[in-house]
This record gives structure tokens, sequence and C-alpha cells, in this order.
């Protein structure tokens, strides 16, 4: 891999990214930067966190003036909190050119907006309903931009954000550099490439999986109604340092989030129909450690980059191959190691198998956790705690009691009860009952492996077991089948259903023959709402 001294970068630029912390590009980055750098329009695939938000922030940054007062360069995400999180990125890596970047999304409050962009940024990273709201308003001219990146392009599709992307670029200058960027690339996305793209340059860098290499996969076949014992055994098993659990609607992460509460968990809740703020507060107690799991539903699976998160857990089945990708994509990223489980009722063991094919990786079965690996976990957990509070020395106010129950009782007994006292076991009792949930059926889309579409891959394919050196080491670089996966799906994706109805409406199963709801409001955003009259009107109070 390349250092980042050996592209054409702004000084400024290098000495951020080194302050960032990273000390080769990736291979994403390695890829496109010099095409970006050049002005080409590209479409960038790569496994989920490979770095391809810097892959494209890299290079805008270091091409725009810190004299320019005008917006110069607009990125686009399909949700809020990927747009803070990817502003945050440019932000830092603008930080010593001076570079003014700014997040607009939906929800926020819309004069508090206003007021910052009086501040002249020339980047732009936001959510489409919301910038349409300021295009209309005039508080946002797009005449000056040079540069448009559409990060989770795919996403934004589904979602149903086609028209607005459509608007604002009507807006934009003819004139300009285009990106494009997933880790999935469902062929729909061809015609969103041939719509705003100038001879784009395909550069993917997926290996045979699109899966990220370093995501320890495995389903358990559980009954729906073993599904919260599984959940909670799991997490006392393997103690993660940070846990995503993926419900499928917003009414089973609201009641999943309770029990877990219930049952002692640092827990919280993460969808579509919590206030910004609610959003915001989650997000950052997640960020900071403050809980431990977050429970969410598919507003999270996209480009959420939280270091620390060990463990994906889908609760629920994921009903596309592109979210059970993005969706355990939360951890394994950065060259770190994760674990994703996937729970799956006995009906929905076709689907599985479904995206399986689709993703091609074979997803081993574990058995439930048992009872006593659960308990076993805890211990562990139980027992480094209280080594850890023995290092600290935090426990030398308890050294007169502890000598006198010495002197009356045998010490393994009385450190075995301490223990049994720590590990907490009484509010497992808590009885908890979630609503099910109708299990995923396979839908009937076409995978058609052999003819996948190359054009998007020259297999560079790599593997995940060069963890020695510093950096990255994310890259490995021999060639090989290079397969990319995303052409397996026919054209059926994407208008039926699945996330965003899921998200929006916490009861219905997925499927009930509404063909538009995707259309009908993504309540992922609430983003999407004041551009158009046909959408929930969500950010009316923003
Ligand atoms: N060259 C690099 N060296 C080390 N770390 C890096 C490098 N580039 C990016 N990272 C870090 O890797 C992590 C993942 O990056 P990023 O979020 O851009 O991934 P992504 O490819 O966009 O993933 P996703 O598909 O999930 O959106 C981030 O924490 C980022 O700071
Ligand atoms: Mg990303």
């Amino acid at each position: 891999m390349k250092n980042f001294s050996e592209f054409d970068l702004d000084a400024k630029v290098i000495k951020a990214i080194t302050e960032m912390g990273f000390e080769e590009s990736t291979p994403i980055q390695e890829k496109t930067i010099p095409l970006a750098m050049e002005g080409h329009d590209l479409i960038g695939q790569a496994q989920t966190g490979t770095g391809k938000t810097a892959a494209f922030g890299i290079p805008l940054v270091s091409k725009i003036e810190p004299s320019e007062d005008k917006i110069v360069a607009l990125i686009m995400c399909p949700t809020r909190e990927l747009a803070i999180q990817v502003a945050e990125e440019v932000a830092k890596l603008g930080r010593f050119k001076g570079i003014r970047s700014l997040p607009i999304y939906g929800g926020q409050d819309i004069g508090k907006q206003i007021r910052s962009l009086k501040k002249k940024p020339q980047i732009i990273i936001g959510t489409p309903g919301r910038l349409l709201d300021h295009i209309n308003r005039k508080t946002i001219k797009l005449e000056a931009v040079q540069t448009v990146v559409l990060d989770e392009a795919d996403e934004m599709l589904d979602m149903g954000f086609m028209d607005d992307i459509q608007s604002i670029l009507s807006l934009v200058p003819a004139e300009r550099h285009t990106m494009l960027f997933s880790a999935t690339m469902p062929p729909n996305i061809q015609k969103l490439a041939q719509q705003f793209l100038t001879n784009p340059q395909h550069v993917s860098v997926i290996p045979k999986h699109v899966s990220a290499p370093l995501i320890d996969q495995a389903y358990v076949e559980v009954h729906e109604k073993q599904k919260f014992e599984a959940l909670s055994r799991l997490i006392d098993m393997e103690a993660p340092e940070l846990a995503i659990v993926f419900g499928r609607t917003k009414r089973r992460v609201d009641e999943l989030a309770e029990a877990l509460q219930k049952r002692g968990y640092a827990a919280e809740g993460l969808h579509g129909d919590l206030s910004q703020n609610q959003r915001d507060n989650v997000m950052r107690k997640f960020r900071d450690g403050s809980i431990d799991v977050l429970v969410a539903t598919d507003v999270a699976a996209r480009g959420l980059d939280v270091s620390g998160v060990t463990h994906v857990v889908n609760f629920d089945l994921p009903q596309d191959p592109e979210s059970y990708v993005h969706r355990i994509g939360r951890t394994g990223r950065a060259g770190k190691e994760g674990t994703a489980w996937t729970f799956v009722t006995p009906r929905e063991i076709d689907h599985l198998h479904f995206i399986e094919k689709v993703t091609r990786h074979k997803i081993p079965k574990k058995p439930m956790p048992s009872p006593a690996e659960a308990m076993e976990g805890k211990q562990k957990v139980t027992a480094e705690r209280l080594i850890n509070l023995l290092q600290e020395e935090k426990h030398l106010e308890f050294k007169g009691v502890a000598i006198q129950l010495l002197e009356e009782y045998d010490s393994v007994n009385l450190l075995s009860a301490a223990l049994q006292l720590l590990t907490g076991g009484e509010k497992k009792e808590v009885n908890v009952e979630l609503t099910p949930e109708d299990p995923i059926r396979a839908k009937k889309r076409r995978v058609d492996v052999r003819s996948s579409g190359r054009k998007f891959s020259y297999g560079s394919d790599r593997r995940s077991d060069g963890r020695s050196g510093g950096g990255y080491n994310r890259s490995g670089g021999s060639s090989g089948g290079g397969s990319r996966y995303g052409s397996s799906s026919s054209s059926s994706r994407g208008r039926d259903g699945g996330r965003d109805y899921r998200d929006r409406d916490g009861g219905s199963r997925y499927g009930g023959g509404s063909g538009g709801s995707r259309s009908t409001g993504s309540d992922y955003n609430k983003d999407r709402s004041s551009s158009s009259s046909s959408r929930r009107n969500d950010d009316s109070n923003a």
C-alpha cells in the first residue's frame, strides 16, 4: 500500500491524515485518490470499513482553496447519523487547510443551519430531503458546485431518494465531478450511474466475498420465541465490548431495548421515530461506551463507524443481502476483527441461503449458546472485573470486613458468594415478552452468479490474515477471482418493501404487497419529507 505522501496531495491534508493515525492508504484509497485528483467520475466499491470516506474526502479537501467562499462540494448520505459522521471525518481532513464543511440533515433546527451556512462552508454533507429544503429556501445555492459525492449510493436509490437526488443534481452545473461509493452495487445502480456520471471509472476492490474479511460470521437456528433467550445468552457468553443488535421494525427495537434493560444490560434503541435529540443521545452514549448494546433498525446499517463494535447480531434476518452485508459490516472495521451472529427461524432458512448465495459466502451454523456457556462467560467477565479492581487498588476500604469474614468463613466459599453477587444473576428472572415478527420470506430474485458483472471487479482478492505490522493491514493483494457479488439481483429488488417499510411501521410485516412502500416515506431520516408532499412531513417541527 502506498504512503499518502506518494499521492499528489496538499501538505496540510497529509498532515491531517497523519494526525488521524492513517499510515498507509487502503486499497480503495490507493485506487481512487489519483483518479479523483484528476477529476474522473467514478464508482467506488469496497468492503465495509475499508476507508471509502477518506477515499473521497482526501481528494475533495485537497482540491478546495481555503479562500473559496461558495459551496463547491456536495456529499449526500442516506441517514442523518451518517451525514454527521462523514462531516466529522471531512472536517478532520480539512482542518489544517482551513476548509469549512457543514452537515445538513433533517431533525436539526433549520434556523441554526441557516446561521451556520452564513459562515460560507465550502463542503456540504447532507441528507437529500433537508438539502432540498434549503435549496428551495435559497439558503443553499449549488451553482458553484464542482464535486458531488453520493455515499451509499445504492441505499439512497433504494430508499426512494432518486427523485430528490435528481432534483438536486439538476441544479448542479453539468460540468462537475461526480463520485459514487458503496460496499454493494446492485445492478440498479447502473441506472443512477448512467444518469449522473460521465464516463465513470469503475473502481472495485471487492474480493471473493463482498462482506468484510475480518468478520467471523455464524447463524443460529431459533424459533421466534427463543430469540431473546438466545440473545441474552450470546451477550453473556461473548461479553462484547460494544454490540449492535438489528431488529426488523421500530416496535421490535423498542421492545428489545426495553427487555434488555430489564435484564440488566446497558442497551438503548435507535430508529427513525425518535427525535433527533434522542437519536443523537443514543449515538453519543454508544460512542462513549455508556451503553454497550445498541438496538437498531436498518437506520444504523449503513456507514456507521464506531470503534469498539466487536459484535453484530441480526436478531431478525435482514430482507436484502445488501442489508446483511452492511449490517454485519458495522464490526470488523479498519483492520479489526469482529463477530456477526444471525438468528434464523426455521421458516427463514431458504432466505438465509439466498443471502449466502448472493453474498457468495457460506455462513456456518452454530448451536444456540447453552445456559452453561452463558454462565461461564458471565463468570469470566466478573472475575476480570474483580481482578481489575484489585489491580487498581480500589478495594482497600473493604479490607477490614474481609479479614473479619475470613476468620469466620472458608475463603473459597466466601469468594464464590461474592462472585455470585457481582454476577447479578437475579435480573435474569425478569420475564420478557416480545411481539413476534413474521418470518422473512425468500424473495424470488434471480441469482445469476456466473454472469456477475465483472465490470466492477478487478479482483484484488485479499485475505484477512495479514495482521502484522502497523497501519491498516487490510490488503493482501494477490490477484484472483475477484468476482463481485452485486450482480446477482434482478430488478425485483427495491420497490417492494423491506427495510424502510419495516423501519417505518412497527407492526406490519414485510411483503404485504404494498408495492410502493419504498417511496411512501422512509422514516429513516425523517428527512425526505419537506421536499415532497407525498411523504410524511416529519421535519415540520424542525
Ligand atoms: N488509511 C487508513 N488507515 C487506517 N485507518 C483508516 C484509513 N482510512 C480510513 N480508516 C479508518 O477506517 C475506518 C472505516 O472507514 P470508513 O468509515 O470510511 O469505511 P467505509 O469503507 O466507508 O465503510 P462502510 O462501507 O461501512 O461505509 C474509519 O474509522 C476510518 O477512520
Ligand atoms: Mg462509508
